[in-house]
């Protein structure tokens, strides 16, 4: 049996504002979607990916992988089309698996600086007998909870919600392949419309009744969404250099 990765690339990146798919964007030189996948293929633990894109935009992510490998890496990729929600994505990915996979990390090439360690530490505290496990930050800011705002743009608080137990989910998040199997299969009424799909793969676990548990997530695993994120990221990959 083996462990093997889906990597959700299909996003749009509206919120990035470039002419390409999000995954397209270079960061130092190298596309996200493509730094992502070298990250997960050099953990060591991971025997293939399965990297989901824009349906239209298929053949210009299938020529990052040339010989249907990671580049620099003997771990075999294979490009799919994802769908309209990120949950569809992943529910495209998983059925693109090979039947030995019994251990599947989805991952966000969003999150492309994730160090291979964050990945090992997944797949290991998954391998250990923690079906379901995702890495998590602490949340810094305070958090309230607010009502619907006003004709003039406020928002009224309802409630400050006390933070020493929230955390900042990130990716990738590891699951034992029979069990996320399931929880997408259950969830797959949602997967059509963004409004009612999950955020993310453990929602859906949880959605389940079973237990989902958390590692120690690391700042660089951050999911680049807007222009500052890539200028953060561009800045992270200056100190790792
Ligand atoms: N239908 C979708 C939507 C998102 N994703 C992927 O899910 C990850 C997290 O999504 P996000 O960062 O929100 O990306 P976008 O949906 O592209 O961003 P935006 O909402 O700004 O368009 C990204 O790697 C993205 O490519 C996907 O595979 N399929
Ligand atoms: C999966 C995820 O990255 C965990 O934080 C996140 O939920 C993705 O959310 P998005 O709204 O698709 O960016």
């Amino acid at each position: 049996m083996s462990s093997a990765a889906v990597l959700t690339a299909a996003g749009s990146g509206t919120r990035l504002g470039r002419a390409l798919p999000k995954a397209l964007v270079e960061l130092g030189g190298q596309p996200l979607v493509l730094r992502a996948a070298v990250g997960l293929a050099r953990a060591g633990c991971i025997g293939a990916v399965v990297v989901t894109v824009p349906a239209a935009e298929r053949d210009a992510f299938a020529a990052l992988f040339p010989g249907g490998t990671v580049p620099g890496t003997d771990v075999p990729a294979r490009v799919v089309a994802g769908g309209p929600t990120r949950q569809a994505s992943v529910a495209a990915g998983l059925a693109a698996l090979g039947d030995d996979v019994d251990v599947v990390l989805v991952h966000d090439a969003a999150r492309c600086l994730t160090p291979p360690a964050l990945v090992r530490a997944v797949e290991a505290a998954v391998r250990a007998g923690h079906r379901a496990v995702v890495p998590a930050v602490p949340v810094t800011d305070t958090v309230k909870r607010v009502g619907d705002a006003g004709p003039d743009g406020a928002a009224p608080v309802v409630a400050t919600v006390p933070r020493l137990d929230l955390r900042a989910v990130q990716t990738p998040q590891g699951f034992d392949r029979a069990l996320l199997d399931a929880a997408h299969a259950a969830g797959a009424h949602r997967a059509g419309d963004e409004a009612a799909a999950v955020s993310d793969d453990a929602g859906l676990v949880e959605a389940l009744g079973e237990r989902v548990w958390v590692v120690p997530g690391d700042e660089r695993a951050l999911k680049i969404t807007t222009p500052r994120d890539l200028a953060l990221a561009e800045l992270l990959l200056a100190e790792d250099h």
